[in-house]
C-alpha cells in the first residue's frame, strides 16, 4: 500500500519556491527536520523528491538507483553541451553507457590518474613558487588554487595550459571559462516555468548563453584541429590528454556508434566544469578549516614534515605516509561538499521507495551537506574533527555502504573524477603546509572567527576569497 510522500504545504504557482533561500541546502535541511527525510517538493508544478538522510539516500542512490539515473532536460547544460552529447548532464541509456566506460576506462583509470603524475607536480610546485614570490604581503590563496586547478586540467585535457597564459588564446580562454561558470550557476527560469522560457531573452541570459556556447565552440574546433594536425606529423602515443585519447577512440570505433567532434567537445567542457571549481573549492575550504585552528594545522604541519624530511618538496609519492592529511581533508568534504545537493536526476518511471510511491519525471536531490552535519550520523557534528576518520574502520570515501560520507555522490552517476580531484587536493595542501607558516592577514578576525560564509553557484564556494600571510618555514633553507 503506498502512501503520498511527505510534502510541507504549497502556494498556488509557486508551489515550494518561496520556502527556499539562497542556501538551498540549508532551506531543504531545515524543511526536513520539520517534515521529515524524503520529502516532496514542487517548485511550480514540478514535482522534486530531496532525500536528507543517509537511508533515504540508500534507497535512491542504491536501491533505485537505475530508475533515479536519469538527468532532467535543464536549458542551460543543454545549451552548452549540445544538447547532452556530455557526461555529466546525459540522459541515461546507451550513449551514457558507453561514454562513462570509456571515463573510467581510459580517462580515470589509476593507470590515467598516474600518467598525469607530473602535471600535477610541476603545477603544484610552480605554485609554492609563485607564492614564495607573494611573501611580503597577503597571498590570495582562493585566487591561486583556481588558477593551478585549471592550470592542471588543462594541462590533461588539452595538452597545454591556457588560463592566465599571456599568449594571445589565453586571455580568450579565461573570459570563456570564468562566464562558462557563471552560467552553469544561473537559473533560468524557463527551467520551472516553461512558458516563461522568454523571459530569459529579456533579461539577456540567453543571448549570454549562445555567445558562450560559440566561443567555446571555435576555441575547441582550434584545439582539436591542432591535435589532429599534431597527430598526423607524429602519430604516436607519447604525452597523450583527453582530446587524444578521445580522437584515438574515434578512430578506433570502440563507441560503437560514430563519435563526431560535438561529443569531443562536450566531453572536454565537461571536464572544465565538473573538475576545475569542485576541485579549487575544496583546497580553499581546507586551507579556511586549517587556518582557524592553529592546533590541527600544527599537527598536519607535523606529520608532512617528517615525512618531507626537510626537502622542499612533497611528492606524490608521499601521500600515503599522510594519513592525518587525508582525514583533514576528508573532514572538509563532510562539512563542505562541493556539489551540495549532488546533481539533479530523474524518475524514469513511477517508483515505490519504501512506503511511498514518486512519479515519472520527478527530479531527485540528495542533500549530502545535510547528511554530512546530521547530529544522528555524526558525534559532534559541526565541529572539524579530522580524527573521527582516523579511526578503525572508518568511513571510506570509496565503499558507499554506509551512504553518510559521499561527496562524490554513488551509484551509476557517481562521480568518475574523485581520484585525481583528491590526489591533486592532497599534493597542493602538503605543499603548503611543508613550505609554510601561514597566518590571517593583520588587521583581520582572529583565527576562530574568520568568515566561513558560502557562496551560492555551480559549486559551495567560499563567499569571501581566502587570504593569508605565508612565511617560508625555516628548513627550506634551499629556496630562500
Ligand atoms: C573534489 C572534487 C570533485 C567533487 C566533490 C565531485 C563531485 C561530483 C558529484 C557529487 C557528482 C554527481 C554524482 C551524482 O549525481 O550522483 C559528480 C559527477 C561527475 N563528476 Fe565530479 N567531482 C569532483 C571532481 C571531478 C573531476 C576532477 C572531474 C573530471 C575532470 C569530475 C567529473 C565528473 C563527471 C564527468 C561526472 C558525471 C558522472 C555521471 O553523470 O555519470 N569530477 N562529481
Amino acid at each position: 500500500k503506498c502512501h503520498l510522500t511527505p510534502s510541507p504545504p504549497r502556494l498556488p504557482i509557486i508551489g515550494n519556491l518561496h520556502q527556499l533561500g539562497p542556501q538551498p541546502q540549508r532551506s531543504l535541511q531545515a524543511l526536513s527536520q520539520k517534515h521529515g527525510p524524503l520529502l516532496l517538493l514542487y517548485f511550480g508544478s514540478m514535482p522534486v523528491l530531496v532525500a536528507s538522510d543517509n537511508d533515504s539516500a540508500q534507497a535512491v542512490l542504491k536501491t533505485h538507483d537505475r530508475v533515479l539515473a536519469n538527468r532532467p532536460s535543464l536549458i542551460i547544460p543543454d545549451h552548452i553541451f549540445y544538447k547532452g552529447k556530455d557526461l555529466v548532464f546525459a540522459k541515461y541509456g546507451e550513449y551514457w553507457r558507453q561514454v562513462k566506460k570509456i571515463c573510467i576506462l581510459h580517462l580515470f583509470s589509476a593507470k590515467q590518474v598516474e600518467s598525469f603524475r607530473s602535471v600535477r607536480e610541476e603545477e603544484v610546485f610552480l605554485m609554492i613558487e609563485n607564492i614564495f614570490k607573494l611573501c611580503s604581503g597577503p597571498v590570495d590563496l582562493s585566487r591561486v588554487f583556481r588558477s593551478t586547478t585549471n592550470n592542471i586540467v588543462s594541462r590533461v585535457a588539452l595538452g597545454k595550459k591556457y588560463y592566465e597564459e599571456k599568449q594571445s588564446r589565453g586571455l580568450e580562454f579565461m573570459q570563456l571559462l570564468e562566464e562558462l561558470m557563471v552560467l552553469m550557476g544561473a537559473f533560468h527560469i524557463g527551467d520551472i516555468f516553461p512558458s516563461l522560457a522568454w523571459i530569459g531573452k529579456l533579461t539577456g541570459l540567453d543571448a549570454r548563453l549562445k555567445r558562450n556556447s560559440k566561443g567555446w565552440n571555435d576555441f575547441l574546433e582550434q584545439v582539436i584541429e591542432d591535435h589532429v594536425t599534431k597527430r598526423r606529423a607524429n602519430g604516436e602515443d607519447e604525452g597523450r590528454d583527453f582530446v587524444d585519447v578521445l580522437l584515438e577512440i574515434r578512430e578506433t570505433g570502440e563507441m560503437g556508434f560514430p563519435i563526431e567532434r560535438d561529443h569531443i567537445k562536450a566531453l572536454i567542457l565537461d571536464m572544465f566544469v565538473a573538475g576545475t571549481d569542485t576541485t579549487y573549492t575544496v583546497m580553499e575550504w581546507t586551507m579556511a578549516e586549517l587556518m582557524r585552528r592553529p592546533a590541527i594545522i600544527k599537527k598536519a604541519q607535523r606529520e608532512v614534515r617528517t615525512v618531507s624530511q626537510g626537502n622542499s618538496e612533497v611528492t606524490e609519492k608521499d601521500l600515503p605516509l599522510l594519513p592525518y592529511l587525508k582525514s583533514v581533508i576528508k573532514e572538509t568534504l563532510r562539512l563542505h561538499p562541493p556539489v551540495p545537493l549532488l546533481v539533479p536526476r530523474e524518475a524514469m518511471q513511477d517508483v515505490e521507495i519504501g512506503e511511498y510511491r514518486v512519479p515519472a519525471k520527478t527530479r531527485v536531490m540528495v542533500n549530502v551537506w545535510a547528511i554530512g552535519r546530521d547530529p544522528k550520523l555524526w558525534e559532534d557534528a559541526e565541529a572539524f574533527k579530522p580524527e573521527r576518520f582516523m579511526d578503525a574502520g572508518s568511513i571510506d570515501l570509496i565503499k558507499k555502504h554506509y551512504f553518510r560520507f559521499i561527496p562524490f555522490g554513488a551509484g551509476r552517476r557517481s562521480c568518475p573524477g574523485g581520484p585525481f580531484a583528491l590526489t591533486a587536493v592532497e599534493l597542493a595542501i602538503a605543499n603548503l603546509l611543508n613550505s609554510f607558516e601561514w597566518e590571517l592577514p593583520d588587521g583581520e578576525l582572529p583565527p576562530g572567527e574568520l568568515d566561513m560564509a558560502e557562496a551560492c553557484g555551480i559549486t559551495l564556494r567560499k563567499k569571501t576569497p581566502l587570504r593569508a600571510v605565508a612565511t617560508p618555514f625555516q628548513e627550506n633553507v634551499f629556496r630562500i
